[in-house]
């Protein structure tokens, strides 16, 4: 797909739409629980859609509705007929599924597409191989035998969160305690905070020892459970980047109270000099005049791509921190925005782990067609930058935007956002 953004002036209500991260997570926790669970508010994302479809391959019987699911869940994981499982692009999926589909106690081959299966696993393979167990990794799958059995679990904290919430999915139901000691730096950490929040919601308990050390009893049992999945911060961030640097919107289906760590984008924002006032149901945003600041994104990665066309439409310099993990998503998130930016004349340099951005307020012109890296966050990312800036652009590879926002382009046209899709 390309899409032709034309610099527009955007104005009204937009409403998020919910969190991916909640609701992988509910998904997967119904589809342990013993009896009937309905999770509300799903949009049906290429990610959501690989979670989906592994769970059922696990045996839950899950039924799709227009914005909901109804899960049954796995009467007994030993009767799976599990042997390949289509991970799409999700890394989230790949990652949570691991050691949950390891309880099956079968050769389980895992495939994927893009740069799923370069983006790292050797968290698992060590853990895998430690136990005896069966972890073969190439560039076309990953092929694994459990199960992994209960103990203490020694975890880089600095890679991915995601093996701590794919072995918090799968311990609890090991008949011994576990615990998981995790190395510093811990990064991401919001990320375990969403997972023992989701897990507690269907009766399922572990606990921060201290800060780097996590109990999680064995022998538990997962109860049904009826979930709303609450709006997402990482695609608000987007709508509120826009407004910020052009005026006054209003962005809905979301609440302040949660802890998605991707919340920073708000008081990211209001250092930058924008304001953010909280509704009954979401955020005003409104126009500041920006200038730049220091952004850490240990807890809120996925902020990466918008916060760095934030920096470019700020006066002076922006440093961004802790951006090492934007190089292992879809996409190295800091090269692609480096490429795409710089195609707009933008002053921006970077090493592994820090990114330097010295913006200003006048505007950007670019005669090139930009390129979506094949990632979704990239092609949002400068669907903003081209909206607010002074020539009409091409994306190509935007339908990147699938794996976490499909109706993001329509979003963008009902606030009035020129795109054309071919
Ligand atoms: O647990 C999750 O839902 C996620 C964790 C984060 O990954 P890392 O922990 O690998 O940074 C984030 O980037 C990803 O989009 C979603
Ligand atoms: C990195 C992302 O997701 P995942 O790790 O699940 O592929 C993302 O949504 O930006």
């Amino acid at each position: 797909m390309i899409a032709t953004i034309t610099p527009s002036q955007c104005m009204g209500t937009v409403t998020i739409p919910p969190s991916k991260s909640m609701a992988h997570r509910a998904i997967i926790a119904a589809a342990f629980a013993d009896g009937v669970s309905h999770i509300t508010n799903v949009d049906f994302s290429e990610d959501i859609l690989a979670t989906i479809e592994g769970m059922r391959q696990l045996g839950a019987q899950i039924t799709i509705g227009d914005d909901h699911v109804i899960v049954q869940g796995i009467s007994d994981i030993g009767k799976a007929d599990v042997r390949e499982i289509f991970c799409n692009e999700s890394g989230s999926t790949l990652r949570f599924f691991i050691p949950i589909f390891s309880l099956c106690g079968r050769p389980v081959r895992f495939t994927g597409k893009g740069r799923l299966l370069q983006r790292p696993q050797d968290v698992y393979e060590t853990i895998f191989h430690a136990q005896g167990l069966r972890f073969e990794h190439t560039a076309e799958a990953i092929e694994i035998e459990g199960p992994l059995r209960a103990g203490t679990y020694e975890i880089d904290g600095n890679i991915s969160s995601q093996f701590i919430t794919g072995l918090l999915f799968a311990l609890p139901l090991l008949p011994q305690d576990s615990l998981i000691r995790i190395r510093p730096p811990f990064e991401s950490r919001s990320y375990i905070d969403l997972t023992l929040e989701m897990l507690e919601k269907f009766q399922i308990r572990a606990q921060f020892l201290d800060e780097m050390t996590i109990l999680i009893k064995g022998g538990q049992r997962y109860r049904p459970c009826d979930v709303r999945i609450e709006g997402d911060f990482s695609q608000l961030a987007f709508f509120a980047v826009l407004a910020a640097i052009q005026g006054d919107l209003t962005i809905t289906g979301i609440s302040a109270d949660s802890r998605q760590g991707d919340r920073q984008i708000l008081s990211i924002l209001e250092d930058f000099g924008a304001t953010c006032r909280p509704l009954r149901d979401g955020f005003r945003i409104q126009k500041g005049t920006l200038h730049g600041c220091t952004i850490d994104l240990n807890n809120c990665p996925d902020l990466g791509p918008i916060v760095f066309v934030l920096a470019a439409m700020a006066e002076g310099e922006t440093h961004i921190r802790n951006a090492g993990r934007l190089r292992i998503k879809e996409s190295d998130r800091i090269a692609a925005m480096e490429e795409e930016l710089r195609k707009f004349h933008v002053d921006i340099r970077s090493t592994e782990e820090e990114v330097w951005i010295h913006g200003h307020t006048s505007g950007y012109s670019c005669e090139e067609t930009l390129q979506g890296h094949n990632d979704h966050r990239i092609v949002m990312a400068m669907t903003v930058m081209t909206l607010v800036n002074h020539s009409v652009c091409r994306i190509e590879d935007a339908q990147a935007i699938r794996k976490s926002y499909p109706s993001f382009f329509e979003d963008v046209q009902r606030l009035q956002g020129k795109v054309e899709l071919l």
